[in-house]
C-alpha cells in the first residue's frame, strides 16, 4: 500500500458532523491551521444525512396528510377530505435533495476557509500526536499534529436478542433509506426516534406498534406531557406497550413476528417491518485509541470539564463523549472547544442549560430541569401551568392538544425549566432557552411585552397568573 508524506496540521479534527465541523471552522477562521477528515458521503454527520433532518422532511410530508384530512374543518371542502396517496419515491427524492444541498453548502463554505483543508477518508490515531487516513483506491496519508478533537459520533445499539440481527430487522439507519411505506411497523424503543418514527408512519397510514422496556415512553422528558403525549398516541390508534422484555424476533423479510413479556405474560406481535431504536452508543471503534492515553467505557469517551480527554491535547466533542446526543449540543460544545484551544475564554455548555425538541404531533419542547430533577435538587420549587386549549393562537390554528410547564424556585422565582407540549413548541423553545439560561424570574417573563395572538404569549399570562397566586407559608 502507498503512503504519503507526514502532513503536519495544527488541529486534526475527526468527524465531520455538527460536532467536527463547526469546530474545525471557527479554529481555521481564528487562523489555526486544520485538517477535518470525514468517513462519509459529506459534511454533515448522522444529524444531516441519517437522523434530525431526515426525520424531519418525513415528518414535514406525514404532518401535511393528515392536516389536509382536516380541510373542512377549516371552511374548505362540505366533507372530510380524503387523504392523499403517499409518493414515497418523491419523498425520498426530496430528502436526497435537500441532504444534497445541505452537505453541498457546508463544503463550500469549509472550502472558503484558507486555513482549513477536507479530506474525506477514515481516520485511525496511531498515537497520541499522530493518525493516518485511509481512502479505498488512494494512499494513505499520514498526519501529525498539535491538537486533536475527536468528533466521530455515535452508531445505533443492536439488542442481544435472537433474530434481531435477521436481515429484514432495520435499524434507525435503514429506516430512513426505506423503499416503501410498511403495512405495518413494530419500533423497539420508545425514545425519541421511536416516538417520532411512530407518529410518522402512523400519519402514513401504517399500523404502528411501539415496545417499550421503561415504564413510560420518553424517559427523559417531564412526565406530565410525556403522558399526555402518550395518550394522545394511543387515541390515534397507535399501540404502545410499555414495561416489555422483547424475548425474540422471528421471521422472514416482509413478515415478522417479534416476542416479548410483560408482567411474566408471553406476547407477540406481527409487522411487516421491525426497526430496533432502543438508544445508540458512541462510536470509538477502529479509532486507535488504543495508542493513546485516552479512556473510554460505554457512556463514551471520558472528558474533563474543558472536554479534553485523559491525553492532554486530544478533546472530544458531541455524540462520542455520551449523552446527551443533540446536534446542538455538540455544535455548542465545538464552538467552546475551539475557544478553549485558541486560549480565549470559553462557556462550556451545561446540562440544566440544555435544550431540545421531541418532533411528535404536537411538538415537546424542553430546556432546563424537570420537575422532578428541580426537587431532587432540594430547593423549595413550584410549577405554573397554562393549558392550550384557552389559548387564542390554539384555537386558530385547531391545535389545542397543549400544556406549558413553568419550573421556578419558590424563593426567588427564578426559571429552572420550561416544557412545552404544543403544536409548534419547536419554535418557543428560543425565549425559553435565553430565560434559562440567564436565570430569569417570573417577573422579568412576565414584564416582557408577548406579542398577540402567539403561542409565546402563554409565558407570560403564566407567570403573570402564578405571581398573583398567595405565597406559600
Ligand atoms: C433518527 C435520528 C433523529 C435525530 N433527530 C435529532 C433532532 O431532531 N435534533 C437533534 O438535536 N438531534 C437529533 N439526533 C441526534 C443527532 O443526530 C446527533 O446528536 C448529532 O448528529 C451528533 O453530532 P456529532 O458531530 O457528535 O456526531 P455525528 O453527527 O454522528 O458525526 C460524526 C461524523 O464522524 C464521522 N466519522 C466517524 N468515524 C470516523 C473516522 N474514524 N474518521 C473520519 N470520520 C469519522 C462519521 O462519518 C460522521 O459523519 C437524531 C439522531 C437520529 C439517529
Ligand atoms: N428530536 C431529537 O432531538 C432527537 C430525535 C431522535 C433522536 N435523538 C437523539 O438520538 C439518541 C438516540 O435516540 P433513541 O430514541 O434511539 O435512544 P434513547 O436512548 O433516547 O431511547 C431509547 C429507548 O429505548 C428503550 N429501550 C432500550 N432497550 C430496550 C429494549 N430491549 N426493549 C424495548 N425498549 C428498549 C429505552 O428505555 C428508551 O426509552 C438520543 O440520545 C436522542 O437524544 C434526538
Amino acid at each position: 500500500m502507498n503512503t504519503q508524506a507526514d502532513t503536519f496540521v495544527e488541529t486534526l479534527v475527526i468527524g465531520g458532523g455538527p460536532g467536527g465541523t463547526p469546530a474545525a471552522m471557527a479554529l481555521a477562521q481564528s487562523g489555526r491551521g486544520v485538517m477535518l477528515v470525514e468517513a462519509g458521503q459529506g459534511l454533515g454527520g448522522t444529524c444531516l444525512f441519517s437522523g434530525c433532518i431526515p426525520s424531519k422532511i418525513f415528518r414535514e410530508t406525514a404532518f401535511r396528510r393528515h392536516e389536509a384530512a382536516r380541510a373542512s374543518e377549516f371552511g374548505l371542502g362540505n366533507t372530510p377530505s380524503v387523504l392523499p396517496e403517499v409518493n414515497w419515491s418523491t419523498v425520498q427524492s426530496r430528502r436526497h435533495r435537500i441532504l444534497a444541498q445541505r452537505s453541498g453548502g457546508a463544503l463550500a463554505k469549509a472550502s472558503g476557509l484558507k486555513r482549513l483543508e477536507v479530506v474525506f477518508g477514515r481516520a485511525r490515531l496511531t498515537g497520541p500526536r499522530s493518525a493516518v487516513i485511509e481512502r479505498a483506491g488512494e494512499p494513505i496519508r499520514t498526519v501529525q499534529f498539535e491538537t486533536a478533537i475527536l468528533s466521530t459520533g455515535s452508531v445505533p445499539s443492536p439488542l442481544p436478542v435472537p433474530g434481531a440481527d435477521l436481515p429484514g430487522v432495520l435499524d434507525s439507519d435503514k429506516l430512513i433509506s426505506i423503499g416503501f411505506v410498511p403495512e405495518s411497523l413494530v419500533l423497539v424503543g420508545g425514545g425519541p426516534i421511536g416516538i417520532e418514527m411512530a407518529q410518522i408512519f402512523a400519519q402514513l397510514g401504517t399500523k404502528v406498534t411501539v415496545l417499550e422496556a421503561a415504564p413510560r415512553i420518553l424517559g427523559p422528558v417531564d412526565a406530565t406531557l410525556a403522558d399526555l403525549l402518550a395518550h394522545h398516541l394511543t387515541d390515534f390508534g397507535i399501540a404502545l406497550e410499555t414495561g416489555v422484555k422483547l424475548t425474540k424476533i422471528d421471521g422472514v423479510e416482509d413478515a415478522h413476528q417479534v416476542h416479548y413479556t410483560r408482567d411474566g405474560k408471553d406476547h407477540s406481535v406481527n409487522a411487516q417491518v421491525v426497526a430496533i431504536v432502543a438508544g445508540r452508543h458512541p462510536n470509538v471503534a477502529g479509532l486507535g485509541l488504543e495508542t493513546t492515553a485516552v479512556k473510554h467505557g460505554p457512556h463514551g469517551i471520558n472528558v474533563s470539564e474543558t472536554l479534553e480527554t485523559d491525553e492532554p491535547g486530544l478533546f472530544a466533542i458531541g455524540d462520542v463523549v455520551g449523552n446527551p446526543m443533540f446536534a446542538h449540543w455538540a455544535t455548542a460544545q465545538a464552538h467552546a472547544v475551539a475557544r478553549h484551544i485558541l486560549g480565549q475564554p470559553a462557556a462550556f455548555p451545561r446540562p440544566e442549560h440544555n435544550s431540545a425538541v421531541i418532533f411528535s404531533s404536537p411538538e415537546i419542547g424542553m430546556v432546563g430541569l424537570t420537575e422532578e430533577a428541580a426537587r431532587a435538587s432540594g430547593d423549595k420549587i413550584s410549577v405554573a401551568e397554562y393549558d392550550y386549549r384557552i389559548d387564542a393562537r390554539a384555537q386558530i390554528t385547531g391545535e389545542t392538544l397543549g400544556r406549558l410547564r413553568i419550573v421556578y424556585r419558590d424563593d426567588d422565582h427564578r426559571v429552572l425549566g420550561i416544557h412545552v407540549l404544543a403544536e409548534g413548541a419547536a419554535d418557543l423553545m428560543g425565549e425559553a432557552a435565553l430565560a434559562v439560561r440567564n436565570g430569569l424570574t417570573l417577573e422579568q417573563i412576565a414584564a416582557s411585552i408577548h406579542p398577540h395572538p402567539t403561542l409565546t404569549e402563554a409565558f407570560g399570562i403564566t407567570a403573570l397568573s402564578a405571581l398573583a397566586q398567595p405565597p406559600r407559608g
